[in-house]
């Protein structure tokens, strides 16, 4: 059989719409919605979920697909003029048949990668030419992992800002046994409380009640929400 049948496999999911399977010999496994570029299942060799997908996520394009990786491009939450997490999760990705190298090579078998081009639709509401790339691979352990990479097109020559998140939904047994760590010291703003700006003092975050608090670290914030 074909490698690509064995770790790869191109399908159809929920609703008619396409995805891609990859799988590891170990038993791991993952599936990857090009709606939205997003990966909405990865499971280990036990086959234990380690996504959460919403039992509501409706399938229905271009609604963003409630659950597993969003990818947020070129707008994460509201940090701008765009709808809140852009407009990437709500489009149509393409299989990358022909992607440029990556600098370091991996052995990784199970992998797929996708782009997303500007519509000259989307260009009325960002003035902006580019070529978001995603590769989503599956290690031979188990390991998820996503590369993304972004290009400018504008043919002008016009330089652009963005900023992307992976928009990631845990699957989480007993959230009273999460924590998470490296957070002291680094301002928040607390979506509960009109977006007020904290200052984290302990070593972890737990969770004990609903939390929606965004941090920022240098040039990146990132947010939880449980
Ligand atoms: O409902 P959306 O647009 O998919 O956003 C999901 C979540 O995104 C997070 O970034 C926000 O902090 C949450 O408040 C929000 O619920």
């Amino acid at each position: 059989m074909a490698s690509e049948n064995v770790y790869v496999e191109h399908c159809k999911g929920v609703n008619g719409l396409d995805k891609v399977i990859l799988r590891e010999i170990r038993g791991s496994s993952a599936e990857v919605y090009l709606d939205g570029g997003q990966v909405t299942s990865w499971k280990n060799e036990f086959r234990e979920q380690l996504l959460f997908l919403s039992s509501k996520a409706t399938f229905k394009p271009p609604n963003a697909i409630r659950g597993g990786i969003q990818i947020c491009f070129p707008q994460f939450g509201t940090i701008g003029s765009l709808e809140q997490h852009g407009f990437a999760r709500n489009r149509l990705w393409s299989v990358d048949r022909d992607p440029p190298p990556f600098p370091a090579n991996t052995s990784h078998r199970a992998f797929v990668d996708l782009i997303l081009r500007h519509s000259e639709e989307e260009v009325k509401i960002w003035p902006h030419r580019y070529e978001c790339r995603l590769r989503v691979a599956l290690g031979p352990g188990g390991d998820l992992m996503l590369t993304s990479r972004i290009r400018n097109t504008n043919t002008d020559g016009k330089s652009f800002t963005f900023t992307f998140a992976y928009h990631t939904y845990f699957s989480v047994t007993d959230i009273s046994e999460v924590r998470v760590e490296g957070l002291e010291t680094l301002d928040y703003l607390d979506n509960l409380k009109n977006r007020e700006r904290f200052t984290e003092q302990g070593d972890a975050l737990t969770f004990e009640s609903e939390v929606s608090v965004d941090f920022h670290k240098q040039a990146y914030p990132f947010s939880w929400s449980f």
